[in-house]
């Protein structure tokens, strides 16, 4: 479903990455591991549309991403990317419902349907009793499964996670995991996971390291 050819970024004269591939298929879930610096997160947001390659092609289902298009590239993002950040990003002042919708609002849901949607996506991750409170309320692990259940609301093809557990205790990252885990298989996203953590790279489904500017399995 993802399909990566090719790609190269430099940041300067020296390359961060090249001739970088990588397939995702439906409901896979692939660790991106490696060093401080080698590039995930800079590969991650190249997959992501929020940077561009220098060279190569990064296609979703067929259709290569827009990079020569702004514009094109925010709608393409807004429609078929799900993020989940190291630091949760949940806004303080809505309740966790309405974080969670956020993603129907950008994408033209109507107001009508959202909370319903959202209320669906957080009995999934099992925390639709949450559903009114405020994220400052709730736990690390908690906070991460209600930006989960963001990631996904709106159905997007690719979920990308940037250290999904790294400001989570063991136990905490073991739930949060296994929730992340569930819901990539139950909802058929492509899902790449950057992480220094051997606890979440155990739990995806295939681990690659990036190192001396390329990929290849960990
Ligand atoms: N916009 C930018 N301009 C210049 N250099 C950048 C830019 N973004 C990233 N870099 C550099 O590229 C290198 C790779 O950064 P990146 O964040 O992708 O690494 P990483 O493997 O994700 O690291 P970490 O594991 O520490 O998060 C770093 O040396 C960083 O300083």
């Amino acid at each position: 479903m993802l399909e990566v050819r090719g790609l190269a970024k430099s940041f300067g004269p020296a390359a961060l990455f090249e001739a970088v591939d990588l397939d995702v298929a439906a409901g896979e879930l692939v660790a991106i591991v490696g060093e401080s610096g080698s590039g995930k997160s800079t590969l991650l947001n190249i997959v992501a549309g929020l940077d561009r390659p220098d060279r190569g092609t990064v296609r979703l289902d067929g259709a290569a991403l827009p990079y020569g298009d702004d514009d094109a590239l925010a709608l393409w993002r807004r429609a078929h990317v799900g993020f989940v950040f190291q630091a949760f990003h949940l806004l303080p002042y809505l309740t966790v419902a309405e974080n969670v919708a956020l993603p129907l609002a950008l994408n033209g849901v109507e107001s009508s349907q959202r909370l319903e949607r959202a209320r669906a996506a957080l009995q999934s991750v099992e925390l639709v009793a949450h559903a009114d409170r405020k994220p400052g309320t709730l736990s690390g692990g908690e906070a991460q499964r209600v930006a989960i259940a963001r990631a996904l609301v709106h159905a997007p093809r690719l979920l990308l996670a940037d250290e999904p557990t790294g400001n989570l205790d063991e136990g905490h990252a073991g739930q949060v995991l296994e929730c992340l885990r569930a819901e990539v298989k139950r909802t058929g996203a492509a899902a790449l996971v950057v992480t220094h953590s051997a606890l979440a790279a155990a739990a995806c489904d295939r681990r690659l390291r990036l190192a001396g500017r390329h990929l290849a399995p960990a």
